[in-house]
């Protein structure tokens, strides 16, 4: 029997899936020690200015590039001074042997390094250069007072590193999603079969950088589910559900929503993953939580998550999102629906789809360096053509 429902493609279900969704508006103090991969709630004001002081880029001698203005030229040397130390004035016709960092005694204007000169007191300088050589000036990188970084910035190490430099201690930053796992089936409930969904899509959240627990296995029970989605949507930003959603007699989670405003069921033109659907549901305080509901099979649920709620993810946390791409390997044949395949990725970045793939096999997929996506072209998809791969982290990752 033919289907009467068309199918959806990928991409119409991805952009169902995303449509109405907007970043998250929650934030949160935190320490700078712990705000590796959170995006920036509010523009950072840098408190101190980088370089702090003038400071030496050379280890050499400072002086007033007037006096060397024809080298050679000696000069009997007053001091010394290293980084931590406070600046000597430098008294004119004079040099002060000076470290890397350490402050610029007032009165200088150039640094000359040791290899211009012969070293020593009275110090020969051989070689000179315009007033400001080798001295990094107070404020030249950042100045205090200015924005340092942008709200919406991610942090990684390099700014973590800035937000130090410029004496900020603690950050706004915007709340990470949080996301429930509720897997749905009777088989699961009694034992019968373990809740592998569970902890996969938990860890894929945690591996795209969000919050993730499960809230899983409930029952088929259409009353118990949706009082069990609506407490759960209570303290989430998203809830993902899987299985009961194709045509079985107890397919809880289709029969709960199918009725609900706004609830998408049908089948997409993928494989695995034909079974989909999405929705939200209002939690008391008013926030329209998402609900995706994936089919149960765990390549499917896997796969499943990876090209329709990581995409998801990235718009609540307001991080870009883009599909990631590699080169294939191998022609592989495409057809009249996206196939998701599990892959290897060679060290030249191109990758290659397992051998033996028996459409659900858990343990190719644990095989896998990731998925690859082959488009429903209807022909061969040659070598060399780039294709989606799907991967919860790190490439695509939006929070630490
Ligand atoms: N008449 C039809 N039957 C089916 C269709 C269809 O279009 N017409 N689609 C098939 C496809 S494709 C898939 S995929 C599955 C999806 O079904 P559900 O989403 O309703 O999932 P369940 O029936 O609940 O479970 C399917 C399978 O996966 C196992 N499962 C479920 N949850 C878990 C879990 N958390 N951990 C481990 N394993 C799980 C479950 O025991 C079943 O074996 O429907 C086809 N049928
Ligand atoms: O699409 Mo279902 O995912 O074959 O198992």
């Amino acid at each position: 029997m033919t289907d009467p429902v068309v199918a959806s493609s990928v991409e119409e279900h991805r952009a169902r899936v995303l449509a109405g969704v907007t970043r998250l508006r929650r934030t949160e103090t935190l320490a700078l020690g712990d705000a590796l991969g959170r995006v920036l709630a509010a523009d950072v004001v840098a408190v101190r200015s980088v370089p702090p002081f003038d400071h030496a880029a050379m280890d050499g001698f400072a002086v007033r590039a007037g006096d060397v203005g024809t080298p050679p030229a000696e000069l009997p040397v007053t001091g010394v001074v290293a980084a931590g130390d406070v600046a000597p004035q430098l008294p004119a016709g004079a040099a002060i042997r000076i470290m890397t960092g350490a402050p610029v005694p007032p009165g200088a204007d150039l640094v000359v390094p040791f290899e211009w000169t012969t070293g020593g007191d009275p110090v020969r300088v051989l070689q000179t250069a315009p007033p400001g050589r080798h001295i990094r000036r107070q404020g030249e990188d950042v100045r205090a007072g200015e924005i340092a970084l942008l709200a919406g910035t991610r942090l990684g190490p390099a700014q973590l590193g800035l937000l130090t430099s410029v004496g900020s201690t603690e950050v706004s930053a915007c709340a990470r999603p949080r996301l429930a796992v509720v897997s749905t089936g009777a088989e699961l409930v009694e034992g019968h079969v373990p809740d592998s969904n569970s902890p996969t899509l938990v860890a894929a959240g945690r591996a795209a950088g969000v919050e993730a627990a499960a809230f899983g296995p409930v029952p088929d029970d259409p009353a118990g589910f949706r009082a069990q989605l609506a407490a759960v949507a209570e303290a989430a930003d998203v809830v993902v559900t899987t299985g009961g959603i194709s045509a079985g007699d107890h397919d809880v989670v289709k029969a709960a929503l199918r009725g609900e405003p706004g609830f998408w069921f049908g089948p997409v033109a993928m494989k695995p993953g034909r079974p989909q659907g999405c929705g939200a549901v209002v939690a008391s305080d008013g926030r329209r939580v998402p609900v995706v509901t994936l089919p149960g099979t765990p390549i499917a649920a896997y796969a499943s998550f990876l090209l329709y709620v990581v995409p998801l993810l990235h718009a609540l946390a307001g991080t870009p999102w883009r599909p990631a791409t590699a080169p294939l390997a191998a022609d592989v044949p495409g057809g009249d629906r996206t196939v998701v395949l599990p892959g290897v990725l060679g060290r030249d970045g191109r990758i290659r789809p397992l051998r033996g793939h028996a459409g659900h096999s858990q343990r190719l997929l644990a095989a896998a360096d990731a998925l690859l996506v082959v488009p429903a072209t209807g022909r061969l998809v040659p070598e060399g053509t780039a294709v989606e791969v799907l991967s919860p982290g790190p490439k695509e990752d939006l929070h630490a």
